[in-house]
């Protein structure tokens, strides 16, 4: 059995990265960024003003100084002459500080009569004007490889930026194998059940950034097995689910052999998931998950979305790691890494008693994979311990 670390760095070295395509920016949300984008203007492209109020030229200005309103500057409409001594503007949020002003007086600290103003505050410190290019200036970048945040996709528009180079979705066929399964709202015999697992793998394809492609269910039959890994030959990353271990009917790892699968690992020293496969199979990844249902989702969490990652272009990195303290007592761990399904809250995280790999009520109701490495011995609550988000 090989480590969970040596079969991810199995798995990354078999992800090269997809091509790239030019997209407007409506579309690149939670894309990859596969070059650089550079600004092509200035934030603010002149000096602004952060209030509502008075531009004036005055460096410290006192209560009951005086000064005479002589135009207006407004978001859009700039004021083009130069301030005196004295002068003010009527000015605006956003609107461009004129020549000459030196603070903008924030409206509430005047009293205006006519064409006069009289400060009436002792006013603060700031002046209450932005600088030219004080958010960003021409030739900054936001430098790829990046996933596009909402927030980047604002900048590249305020940058004037209207399309980018993004590197594909990778398409993800997801196969279901096993006689026991169909599919949700069918009838489902004596001994069948619903294959749930192909629908929580295909949201976290979606929500990773993937194209999911669900095939039909493969019976127990080598012959349809084989017939549905060739349906899916086109696709980036194939992804199958159960018939992984060592059954009369886990026909999986034969199939694909058949079909030329060069395999990278079978059987990862994790729990659960340890009958967890992965290779090349012509042009495509393929990743053989185990079937019980939390197995299923946990090794995609940890193999499948990593390896996502990279298909998209960024660097090869584990999910994350973070650490939190254990509020509840934990016996030894065994040879496998232990990834048990938790609560983590503000003051620290607790696993469930339950943790079977049948389990998906346990799994929703989870928040966190509390890590424990292979042989760990057991801990008491107040330790610290390594925990993954869900
Ligand atoms: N003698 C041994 N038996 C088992 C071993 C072992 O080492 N020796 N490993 C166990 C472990 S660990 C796991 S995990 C399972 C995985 O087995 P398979 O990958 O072959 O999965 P199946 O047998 O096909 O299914 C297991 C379980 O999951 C249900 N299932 C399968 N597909 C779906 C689906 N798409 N949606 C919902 N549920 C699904 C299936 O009905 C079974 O209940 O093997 C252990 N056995
Ligand atoms: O490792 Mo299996 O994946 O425990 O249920």
């Amino acid at each position: 059995m090989i480590s969970v670390s040596d079969a991810l760095d199995n798995l990354f070295s078999l992800c090269t990265p997809l091509d790239t395509e030019r997209l407007p920016l409506r579309e690149v949300a939670g894309r990859v960024l596969a070059e650089d984008a550079v600004a092509k203007r200035d934030q603010p492209p002149f000096a602004s003003s952060a209030m509502d109020g008075y531009g004036v030229r005055a460096e410290h200005p006192q209560p009951g100084d005086r000064f005479t309103v002589i135009g207006e500057s407004a978001a859009g409409h700039s004021y083009d002459g130069t301030l005196g001594d004295g002068e003010a503007v009527r000015i605006f949020t956003g609107a461009p500080v004129p020549e000459g002003v030196t603070r903008v007086i924030i409206q509430e600290d005047v009293r205006r009569e006519g064409d006069a103003i009289t400060v009436t505050e002792t006013l603060s410190e700031n002046r209450n004007i932005r600088p030219l290019g004080g958010d960003f200036k021409s030739g900054d970048r936001i430098t790829a490889p990046r996933r596009l945040s909402a927030q980047d996709v604002a900048l590249l528009a305020a940058m004037n930026i209207p399309e980018v180079t993004v590197h594909k979705r990778p398409t993800v066929a997801i196969i279901s194998t096993g006689d026991e399964l169909v599919m949700p709202g069918e009838t489902p015999g004596p001994s069948q059940i619903i294959a749930s697992n192909a629908f929580g793998l295909s949201a976290m394809v979606e929500a990773a950034g993937g194209i999911a492609r669900m095939l039909p269910i493969a019976p127990d039959d080598e012959s349809l097995l084989r017939a549905t890994f060739e349906m899916a030959a086109d696709a980036d990353l194939i992804v199958s689910i159960g018939g992984a271990s060592v059954g009369d009917h886990d026909l999986v790892g034969k199939v694909v052999e058949s079909l030329g699968l060069d395999r990278a690992f079978y059987k990862v020293a994790m729990r659960p998931g340890k009958p967890l496969m992965a290779g090349r199979l012509g042009t495509a990844l393929m990743l053989g998950l185990p079937g019980n249902p939390v197995s299923a989702m946990i090794t995609a969490r940890l193999f499948m979305i990593p390896a996502m990652d990279v298909l998209q272009g960024l660097p090869p990195s584990p999910a994350p790691r973070h650490k939190a303290v254990l509020m509840a007592p934990v016996s030894a761990n065994g040879p496998r890494e232990h990834y048990m399904r938790a609560i983590q809250k503000s003051d620290g995280v607790q696993p469930f008693s339950r943790q079977d790999s049948s389990l998906l009520s346990i799994l929703s109701q989870a928040n966190a994979l509390l890590v424990r490495p292979p042989h760990d011995p057991a801990r008491e609550a107040g330790e610290t311990v390594e925990v993954i988000r869900l």
